[in-house]
């Protein structure tokens, strides 16, 4: 089993909302077996945020899609609210790395295609789309086509849709990697502000360091492939977090620091 060492200790005994149990996944094909995850123990507690770095292909991704049931387990089990996920899960939020909009619908119908999937209550979800459009400052875009909005514009869309069945689970794969500095900073902010006012429990992966101390309450730390966690820490930060005044705090720097040490410092972890 794998060692974990948390530098400091965690006493939350609030309920496990995920609980992540020695999952192995492994990957067989005519001309492989790749081994992305082993004997992987996580628990997330509901309110938590949770995000997850490490080198590339270390089974950052297949961590979350473990979780999501998009590639169950092959070993050990994951369970969501207490039961097994052994299938692709409806009641969680996902946002890929690409926001995967339809080039052919509109925001609006972008957004409420989630509502036809599930056969949702029209007018609630038409009520629930409105107000998450305002949420994230899309008012205004509902008619427009993917094409006509910048890469955060189309994120923020993305992020609409995955929240319109108000998920308490939101899972996020590098959502912001393909953005600008700024555009990214500036969702940092409201995925921030999202996650304490909708009081959701988010795991999120990242190659930023700066991104994951910000956002997270506690950083994963996973080691190269076969996908293990090598550490873990705790950011003692306040749940509200402005964001300059955190890139200046003792303890972002502490975390970010140790983060970094652990990684080797690579460029590719800014
Ligand atoms: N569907 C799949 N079929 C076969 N192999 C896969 C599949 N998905 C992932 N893998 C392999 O599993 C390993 C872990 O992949 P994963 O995408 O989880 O890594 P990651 O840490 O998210 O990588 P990155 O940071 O580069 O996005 C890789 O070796 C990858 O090639």
């Amino acid at each position: 089993m794998t060692a974990v060492t948390t530098d400091q200790t965690n006493t939350s005994v609030a309920e496990a909302i995920v609980d992540i149990d020695r999952v192995s996944v492994t990957f067989e094909s005519k001309k492989r077996t790749v081994q992305a995850l082993k004997d992987v123990d996580l628990q997330i507690h509901r309110g938590e945020f949770i995000a997850i770095v490490g080198p590339s292909g270390c089974g950052k991704s297949t961590l979350l899609r473990a979780i999501s049931g998009i590639s169950p387990a092959t070993q050990g089990q994951v369970r969501l609210r207490g039961d097994a996920v052994v299938s692709p899960r409806q009641d969680v939020g996902f946002i890929f790395q690409r926001p995967a909009l339809m080039p052919w619908r509109d925001v609006r119908r972008n957004i409420m295609l989630q509502a036809e999937m599930r056969q949702m209550d029209k007018a609630q979800a038409e009520a629930r789309c409105r107000e998450l459009l305002q949420f994230t400052g899309l008012e205004g875009f509902e008619k427009s086509l993917p094409h006509e909005l910048s890469g955060g514009m189309q994120q923020r869309a993305a992020l609409c849709r995955a929240l319109l069945h108000e998920p308490d689970v939101l899972l996020m794969d590098e959502p912001f990697g393909a953005l600008d500095a700024l555009t990214r900073e500036k969702m940092n902010v409201e995925i921030q502000r999202l996650w304490r006012e909708r009081n959701m429990t988010v795991a999120l992966v990242t190659h930023s360091v700066a991104e994951a101390v910000y956002l997270a309450t506690r950083v994963i730390v996973m080691g190269p492939r076969p996908g293990r966690i090598i550490e873990e820490f705790d950011v003692n930060l306040p749940r509200e977090r402005d964001y300059e005044a955190t890139m200046e705090d003792p303890e972002f720097h502490r975390v970010a620091g140790r983060v970094r040490e652990l990684l080797g410092s690579g460029k590719s972890h800014e």
